[in-house]
């Protein structure tokens, strides 16, 4: 179907394979994200939810099963293809910001989009369109350590968005916030999401937050099943 965006099919996944401590993780995941879907993906801790984003965000392969991003199965190819896919078709938020101590709110952002070959005008404009939508245009100038956990996370997801993927995989992306902030940070995410028409498959244990995506997908013994 040309509206799929991702798609998961069959996915397997082991850990120590044939050894102690062998574990079983995907067991035949299967997920169509639509474009412009937002999918809430609850799964109860140890279940395999980051394993499933690293295979899906192409940072870790399956045993078996395929990804596809885009109509292009992406599944089988080289190191090389699936980091420049992965550069130019996934954004990826985490838990913790990751950015780069050292630089800048606005460099955290215009240097992925350096990197990719975008002129430096057009990354910095880029970047602070991206730092206004989410309401951090004022901390441009500030790193990391100067700004607040939630204004951390802004920042994360203008990095995450920078160089315009098409899916963006995100790890509980608000999961080290308190709840209120966690709350308007996660309306910030939603608003980008929205705004810039991404398809994104989104790890929460909050069901409030679950609750604000188009549907929500459970991962448990190793597969999905819709929650109602
Ligand atoms: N490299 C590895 N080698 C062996 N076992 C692993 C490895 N990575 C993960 N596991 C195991 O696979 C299972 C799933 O791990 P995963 O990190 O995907 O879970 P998760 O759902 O993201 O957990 P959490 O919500 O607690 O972060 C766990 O039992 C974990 O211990």
């Amino acid at each position: 179907m040309s509206d799929v965006m991702m798609r998961l099919a069959g996915l397997t996944k082991t850990y120590l394979k044939g050894k102690p401590g062998e574990v079983q993780v995907l067991r035949g995941v299967d997920l169509d994200l639509r474009a412009g879907e937002a999918v809430a993906l609850v799964a109860p801790s140890g279940a395999g939810k980051s394993t499933l984003l690293h295979i899906a965000g192409l940072l870790d392969t399956p045993d078996t099963g395929s990804v596809e991003i885009a109509g292009q199965n992406v599944t089988g190819k080289g190191d090389r293809t699936r980091t420049a896919l992965r550069r130019q078709d996934v954004g990826f938020v985490y838990q913790f910001h990751h950015l780069l101590p050292e630089f800048t709110a606005l460099e955290n952002i215009t240097l992925p989009q350096l990197a990719n070959g975008v002129s430096e005008k057009a990354a910095q404009e880029r970047a602070m369109s991206l730092l206004d939508h989410v309401g951090v245009a004022a901390r441009a100038d500030h790193r990391p350590a100067a700004l607040s956990g939630g204004e951390q996370q802004r920042v994360a997801f203008c990095r995450a968005l920078a160089n315009k993927p098409r899916v963006l995989l995100a790890d509980e992306p608000t999961g080290n916030l308190d709840p209120e902030t966690s709350d308007q940070v996660f309306d910030a995410l939603m608003a980008l999401v929205r705004d810039e028409g991404l398809s994104a498959l989104i790890a929460t244990h909050n069901m409030q937050l679950a609750a604000r995506m188009d549907r929500t997908l459970r991962l448990d013994g190793g597969a999905l099943r819709p929650v109602e």
